[in-house]
């Protein structure tokens, strides 16, 4: 992931706009979400996905530089921060709603009743799988220090631990070996992480939404691989001059003071937040009439789409649009909105076929939504 953003230097002077300077032991605000120049299918993408986890993670595929981690990292840091049992590798919840590693879950017990553990509060984790990356440092292995020191078979706990209940991001997820990402998909699928090695046995849980990033020019991934990613957006850089323009002065601005640059975007900050937390509380309750669903299989269909993922994202994603807008029942048009990025990468690939994927869609799209 491109650090740019953490390269801001923590600003002590007070900001040229005549604000009261933060603390100086304040964390460097990342790069506010709302401020990120159009991308709008990036980042409908991503806020889906946190409306609804379950979607099961995007692939971003295109240009370099074009805001992917950036968006990543300004999502993460928009949401509310987690409670987590303190000391825990896993972060788990102390609500016990999320899944528990076996050390939470063996708390002993007060009176019948778990003993109420230590509660500290953090932010939304958002972690970088490097290229380079084995699959003990991904998904945790034995600990050797402690076996040689201490004599006891302990786990050391991998990247998936950290991600628990935040951000997975992969960059040039098309580079990885296909085994790592198969793993990957496995666990963002069953939102458990389980390690055997040498006669220990770990289970944890591991829920995180999976964003992979890749450039196409560097190769595809597998289609077996692609489909088991909820969402595929595409990103190309922006031609506009105008909005190239308004990027690099906005970008200097953050950079000189990310702190005033981030008030002055706190309002929308704060108004995009609102409506995050309203979806998420609204989604159990969004209804998918039959007509609607009817229409989603007809879709997949005519689209000649394999297996029936296709039409479970469609599903899943559009009743997140419905929630994101305020509605309670999905409709034909929540639907079209999100086609794209559902079906995108479940197109059976025809080399005779001359149009892009995406106006294959919108053409069936048209055809069988419209009544
Ligand atoms: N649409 C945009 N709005 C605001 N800033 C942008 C936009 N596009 C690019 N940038 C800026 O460009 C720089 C690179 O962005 P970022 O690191 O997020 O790109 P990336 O797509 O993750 O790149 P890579 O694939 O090389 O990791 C950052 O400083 C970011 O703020």
């Amino acid at each position: 992931m491109n650090k740019e953003h953490d390269q801001a230097v923590e600003t002590t002077e007070p900001s040229t706009n005549g604000q009261t300077p933060p603390p100086t032991n304040a964390p460097v605000p990342p790069y506010p979400f709302v401020a990120i120049v159009g991308q709008a299918e990036l980042k409908l993408a991503l806020l889906l996905c946190v409306v609804n986890p379950t979607i099961g993670g995007v692939m971003v595929m295109g240009h370099r530089g074009t805001a992917k981690s950036t968006a990543v990292r300004a999502l993460a840091a928009m949401l509310p921060p987690i409670k987590a049992v303190a000391g825990c590798p896993y972060s788990c919840a102390p609500d016990r709603t999320a899944g528990l590693c076996d050390q939470c879950r063996a708390v002993p017990n007060q009176a019948g009743k778990p003993k109420k553990p230590s509660v500290i509060s953090i932010p939304v984790p958002v972690v970088d799988l490097p290229l380079g990356a084995t699959e003990d440092r991904v998904c945790g292995t034995l600990d050797i220090e402690r076996a040689l020191t201490q004599g006891v078979q302990a786990f050391a706990p991998g990247l998936l631990a950290r991600a628990n209940r935040g951000f997975l991001y992969i960059d040039e997820v098309n580079l990885l070996e296909d085994h790592l990402v198969d793993v990957l998909l496995d666990v963002a699928a069953s939102g458990v992480n389980v390690v055997e090695r040498e006669g220990v046995s770990v289970r944890h849980p591991a829920r995180f939404v999976l964003v992979g990033s890749g450039n196409p020019e560097e190769g595809d991934l597998r289609p077996q691989l692609l489909d088991r990613f909820g969402l595929h957006a595409r990103i190309t850089t922006i031609t506009d001059v105008n909005e190239r323009v308004e990027i690099v002065k906005r970008r200097r601005e953050y950079d000189a003071d990310p702190f005033a640059f981030a008030e002055k975007w706190a309002k929308e900050t704060q108004k995009l937040q609102r409506k995050i937390k309203q979806a998420q509380r609204r989604l159990p309750d969004v209804v998918l009439p039959d007509p609607v669903l009817y229409k989603i299989a007809e879709l997949c269909v005519k689209l000649e789409v394999d297996g029936h993922r296709g039409e479970l994202t469609l599903a899943r994603t559009a009743t997140a649009l419905a929630a994101l807008e305020g509605h309670n029942e999905v409709n034909v048009n929540d639907v079209r909105r999100i086609a794209v990025l559902a079906l995108r990468h479940r197109l059976r690939k025809d080399p005779l076929e001359t149009q892009d994927d995406a106006v294959r869609i919108e053409r069936a799209v048209e055809e069988v939504l419209v009544p």
